[in-house]
């Protein structure tokens, strides 16, 4: 059973559709939610949470149907919202017990898993202090707690990274990551940043004006698009042309010869191509595309 479904999911706002007849699947584990700003994100994640409806089609989360069944979904469901929304003058000890408890723990058992997932989170030490001092990752940080605090079976996070620092953000990656690998929590991430959900995603979805562009894990996203990275001695336009006119498929990237691979075929016909023309070979190497160039590609064409 997928863990996210929508069937034709439409959003109208007033001038603005902010989702236009989405169906995904989404499975089990760590899945991307990309788009630029404004391409629907935040609005499909409130759908599905039942926090506003949708215009028409429909949805289910873990087979809950959300026109129909939002508590038993509510309370399978943990929700990192995006904006700044934390109260600054309790700590986060407090935030969270409280969210706990409102979530149905008794008082001993809500106490026990705050702190947990406290110290899960990395703010242990830190959590009797008053929000309101926190630093922004600090703050993400207990946003994260409160989203797992009554250990969901599903969390949507809704742009986590959002204000950190290179460092910052690499630390809520990996903490993102963790919530499924550690917990078996599976994860739908928003981000407008592809390249960081590349790195921690089993799976992505991109959209794009409130349509979907793809949905797909990400080594089919990365495989599908391989090429040859090449480097050659000689001049970098003089080898484009020695390939090109062997019926190569070549893009110029700087130093790199990008081929495109059609086949273990092509590695003979550039190795030969090569040694043909004295090109002198520095190195020949698979080369993934970044989901992000995918993207552009793909959001290039939509857009034409
Ligand atoms: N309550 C609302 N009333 C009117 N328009 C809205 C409302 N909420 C969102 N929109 C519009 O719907 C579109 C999608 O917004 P949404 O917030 O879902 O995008 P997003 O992908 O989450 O982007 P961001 O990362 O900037 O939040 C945008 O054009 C936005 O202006």
């Amino acid at each position: 059973m997928p863990v996210i479904s929508t069937e034709r999911l439409t959003k109208r706002y007033p001038g603005v559709t902010a989702l236009e007849s989405l169906s995904i699947d989404v499975g089990d584990g760590v899945t991307g939610l990309v788009g630029a700003n404004g391409a629907g994100k935040s609005t499909l994640i409130k759908i599905l949470l039942g926090l506003t409806g949708a215009t028409s089609g429909g949805a289910r989360v873990l087979g809950h149907d959300i026109d129909t069944e939002g508590l038993a979904l509510r309370s399978r469901v943990g929700y990192m919202p995006e904006h700044d929304c934390l109260p600054g003058d309790v700590s986060a000890t407090e935030l969270v017990v409280h969210l706990a408890r409102m979530s149905g723990l008794p008082t001993s058992a809500a106490r026990e898993r705050a702190a947990d997932t406290l110290r899960h989170v990395g703010l242990y030490e830190e959590r009797y202090r008053p929000i309101g001092g926190y630093s922004t990752g600090m703050k993400q940080r207990v946003k994260l707690a409160q989203a797992l605090v009554h250990d969901p079976d599903v969390v949507f996070l809704d742009e986590p990274t959002n204000g950190l620092d290179p460092a910052g953000r690499d630390e809520m990656l990996a903490l993102v990551r963790r919530i499924y690998t550690d917990f078996g929590i599976s994860v739908l991430v928003t981000s407008h940043l592809l390249g960081e959900l590349e790195r921690i995603c089993d799976n992505v979805v991109i959209i794009d004006g409130g349509t979907l562009l793809r949905s797909s894990s990400v080594a089919d996203f990365t495989r599908s698009s391989a090429q040859l990275a090449l480097e050659v001695v000689a001049e970098p336009a003089t080898a484009l042309a020695a390939l090109r006119a062997a019926g190569l498929e070549v893009t110029r990237d700087g130093l790199l010869l990008l081929v495109e691979l059609a086949g273990d075929e092509t590695y003979d016909l550039v190795r030969d191509v090569v040694a043909d023309h004295g090109l002198g070979l520095v190195r020949l190497e698979p080369r993934r595309h970044h989901i992000a160039e995918v993207f552009d590609e793909e959001a290039t064409r939509v857009a034409r």
